[in-house]
């Protein structure tokens, strides 16, 4: 695993906007997995200011999206349809048919992991799968227990899931029980996968994982099953290890 250990957030965020641009460089028609969440912000801010100010361009760009909350549609205020669009899609010129993310609002929520788990095949693999972690260590919304094996999913989210997740919500009660998630191994097909981790929060999973062993009980070790990781932290969530 390539470690970066940047100053603060805003040097975290351009260097994994550095890394993804100089993808896009290579090749115009770059497939790029991406999460929400908190970490990424600055990065997609980055990204943003590239496009207008460097003329980056993602025209010929497609994305997948790790996941989705069950049972909020694509227009709900907090699903990550609209996170998506309105922190970066809006902003860039990507043409919103080439973005995918699943649906958690499907008539058969089965059929749409199947269907998802095509897509990833037909678009992916990515050439970068940009991921957060949780602070119990989860990827995508593959939580502890989460079989490495595992492709698009429905999963029970854990408790300290819903509570990190319920300062985005109007109560904690209204954060969705379940999600739709690119199962471990699919999250694994990419072909370089940056993991962002910032804060202290973040500084006892990012402990665990630079020093213990692949096990199911903490989903990110599953990535030392692949061969071309890089790991991006601030200080804060470094210091652990310092
Ligand atoms: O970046 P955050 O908000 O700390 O979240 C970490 C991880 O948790 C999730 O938001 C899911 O709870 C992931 O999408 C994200 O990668």
């Amino acid at each position: 695993m390539n470690i970066i250990v940047a100053d603060h957030y805003e040097a975290l965020s351009k260097e994994a906007a550095k890394i993804i641009e100089e993808q896009l460089q290579t090749k115009l028609g770059s497939v790029l997995g991406l999460a929400t969440g908190s970490t990424p912000l600055g990065l997609y801010e980055e990204l943003i200011q590239g496009h207008r100010e460097r003329d980056v361009s993602y025209k010929h760009v497609h994305t997948l999206n790790l996941d989705e909350y069950v049972g909020l549609d694509k227009h709900h205020p907090q699903s990550y349809h609209v996170f998506m669009n309105k922190r970066l899609f809006n902003h860039i010129n990507i043409p919103l048919k080439q973005t995918h993310i699943p649906s958690g609002d499907a008539s058969s929520l089965l059929d749409e992991c199947k269907r998802y788990e095509l897509v990833i095949d037909e678009v992916g693999p990515p050439d970068i799968q940009v991921l957060g972690i949780g602070q119990n260590g989860h990827i995508g919304f593959n939580e502890p227990g989460s079989s490495f094996a595992g492709i698009t999913h429905i999963t029970e989210l854990a408790h300290s899931t819903r509570e990190a997740n319920a300062r985005f919500f109007s109560s904690p009660e209204d954060v969705p029980t379940h999600a739709i998630t690119m199962g471990i191994k699919s999250i694994l097909k990419s072909k370089h996968i940056l993991l962002l981790a910032s804060g202290a929060k973040k500084a006892a999973a990012i402990q665990r994982l630079l020093t213990g062993e692949a096990n199911e009980a903490f989903p990110a070790s599953a990535l030392y099953g692949h061969p071309n990781v890089t790991l991006i932290v601030d200080k804060e969530a470094y210091k652990e290890m310092e």
